[in-house]
């Protein structure tokens, strides 16, 4: 049996004239974990969709270069080719359908049969085996150490949720050989990523090669045998695990030294800008049980909580995505939390984490994407002809989103690509440079560096910390990522089952935090 179970040679991929992939040579050893890191725009999802097939790539010429699987030369066409040779992939952006249940997913394809009616009828048009799916569906998902209800439909599960929907779908296939994970661990907190990394190292161990790909550092340097960096498509450094270390990773990557953002301490006033009592989310897997909370004008307030204890009901409660009750006071006034147009035109703005389908238009070019809300929301970008009359004042436009794209380093061809075309990190830029377009006065934001790269990281919080200081504006930062709400929050409110448990300074012990997390002390908003 041959040592390395995948080969790629000369690997080349052009997106019309843009060369994407320059002749990526990679090695992969059979039952090891490799780590495949760059910055966002490197190529490294391009290369998994290659390994998996997907229409993205014979849609736009196929691939250039060979690939052996265990020693054997294969080509790669479709999804189906993919599979038969036993790769699997979990996506960065969820393949799921939401209309379906958590087990009809996770069954797709392989559903099981009634045995009886198998036999008279055929495989083809037997009746499935419901029950039977439940059990294998709710069986794998044990397996992750995820508990969850099969019966329930994909559409109505929290972000974190849906990515066990997925990771399970492809650990219940049967012929699973080599497993390709684009950054699987984006949309999961710690505590999940660890579990997923305990099943990913007892997958290897029992022989499945995994591909595995993420803008986590720590993550890479903990779970991958070897490592290899790529730069602008092409390979610049390979690591065993021996010698792997953060710094040498994040040099290789970027290219250039990092600068940490980081708010100084400030006075803020106490007057408020929203106010919260008793305010309940519906939202499914993230409930919000009667809140009460002040958020002061122009702070930056952290939000945090483990998954599913609330950190990101209170900004799709306010805009109204899901049912809420209580009561919201904006500067001063009760917001009517029935009309979510109003509420954006009185200055409140809401940058989901489900952005892919939340926030952004994708067909649209970056450009478009970038001004749209500032254009038509707070009639930003529009110069006057005569009297009440006024038009798009495209130069300045232009001239926003030309320094956005510098500012935040959003790898594209020009302003007018689609952003369809970019990579998921360069995605998630386009979404803070739409809500600074905006200038609103009060900004909610899920996971605002979810997905981008070490670089992009410092810029996008350093984005955030010139909104607050600049433009006034009240920042709520809904993260799991308690590292960079310390980093930018003036305050964080940690949340415990959909309640405010503690409202801490940033620079407070990590033990206190670690009781807000739990609920172990007194509540705050009791
Ligand atoms: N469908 C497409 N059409 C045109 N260009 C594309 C398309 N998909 C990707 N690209 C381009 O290919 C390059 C590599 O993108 P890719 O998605 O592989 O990057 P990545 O390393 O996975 O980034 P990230 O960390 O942000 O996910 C980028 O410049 C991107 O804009």
């Amino acid at each position: 049996m041959k040592k390395n179970i995948l080969e790629i040679k000369n690997l080349t991929k052009y997106f019309g004239q843009n060369k994407v992939l320059h002749e990526v040579n990679l090695s992969i050893e059979r039952g090891k974990i490799h780590g495949l890191v760059g910055a966002n725009g490197s190529g490294k999802s391009t290369i998994m969709n290659i390994l998996f097939g997907n229409s993205v790539i014979s849609e736009t010429g196929g691939y250039e270069g060979e690939i052996l699987l265990d020693g054997e030369p294969i080509r790669i066409r479709s999804t189906r080719d993919a599979m038969k040779y036993g790769f699997g992939m979990i996506h960065q952006e969820f393949i799921l359908i939401p209309d379906m249940t958590v087990a009809e997913n996770i069954k797709l394809t392989r559903e099981n049969t009634k045995k009886g009616a198998s036999r008279i009828l055929g495989h083809e048009l037997s009746y499935i085996d419901k029950a039977q799916d439940q059990e294998d569906a709710s069986s794998v998902l044990n397996e992750l150490g995820f508990s969850i209800d099969c019966s329930y439909l994909v559409k109505n599960l929290s972000t974190n949720a849906k990515q066990f929907v997925e990771i399970a779908r492809e650990l219940d296939k049967k012929n699973l050989k080599f497993l390709l994970l684009d950054e699987p661990t984006a949309v999961l907190n710690d505590e999940d990523s660890r579990r997923l990394m305990d099943v990913l190292k007892k997958l290897a161990s029992k022989g499945t090669s995994i591909l595995f790909c993420s803008h986590r550092l720590h993550e890479i340097c903990e779970l991958c045998d070897t490592v290899t960096v790529i730069r602008d498509g092409n390979i610049i450094s390979e690591y065993q695990k021996e010698n792997m270390s953060i710094p040498a990773l994040a040099t290789d990557m970027i290219g250039y030294d990092i600068h940490e953002a980081v708010q100084k301490p400030r006075m803020i006033k106490e007057e408020s800008i929203l106010s919260f009592r008793d305010f309940s989310v519906q939202m499914p897997g993230e409930q919000l049980h009667g809140i009460h909370l002040d958020v002061k004008k122009g702070e930056i307030l952290g939000l945090t909580s483990l998954s599913g204890h609330g950190k990101l009901a209170p900004g799709y409660g306010v805009l109204g995505i899901y049912p809420s009750s209580g009561s919201i006071l904006f500067e001063g006034e009760n917001l009517d939390l029935s009309d979510t147009g109003k509420t954006i035109e009185k200055g409140i703005f809401l940058l989901p984490d489900d952005r892919k389908n939340m926030g952004l238009l994708l067909d649209h070019s970056i450009r478009e994407n970038i001004v749209f809300s500032g254009f038509y929301g707070k009639h930003r970008f529009s110069k006057k002809l005569f009297g009440p009359f006024s038009v798009r004042d495209k130069k300045s436009m232009s001239r926003y989103v030309e320094e956005q794209i510098r500012e935040l380093g959003i790898k594209c061809e020009n302003m007018n690509q689609k952003t369809r075309e970019l990579s998921g990190g360069n995605q998630q830029k386009v979404c803070i440079a739409r809500a600074a377009a905006v200038r609103p006065k009060v900004l909610f934001i899920s996971e605002p560096t979810r997905g981008v790269d070490i670089g992009a990281k410092e810029k996008i919080l350093d984005a955030l910390i010139r909104m607050s200081r600049e433009q006034g504006t009240t920042i709520i930062v809904a993260s799991s990522e308690l590292e960079e709400l310390k980093r930018i929050s003036d305050r964080i409110a940690v949340l415990c089952e959909g309640k405010v448990s503690r409202i801490l300074p940033p620079d407070a012990s990590e033990e206190e935090f670690a009781y807000a997390y739990t609920g172990e002390e007194e509540r705050y908003d009791q």
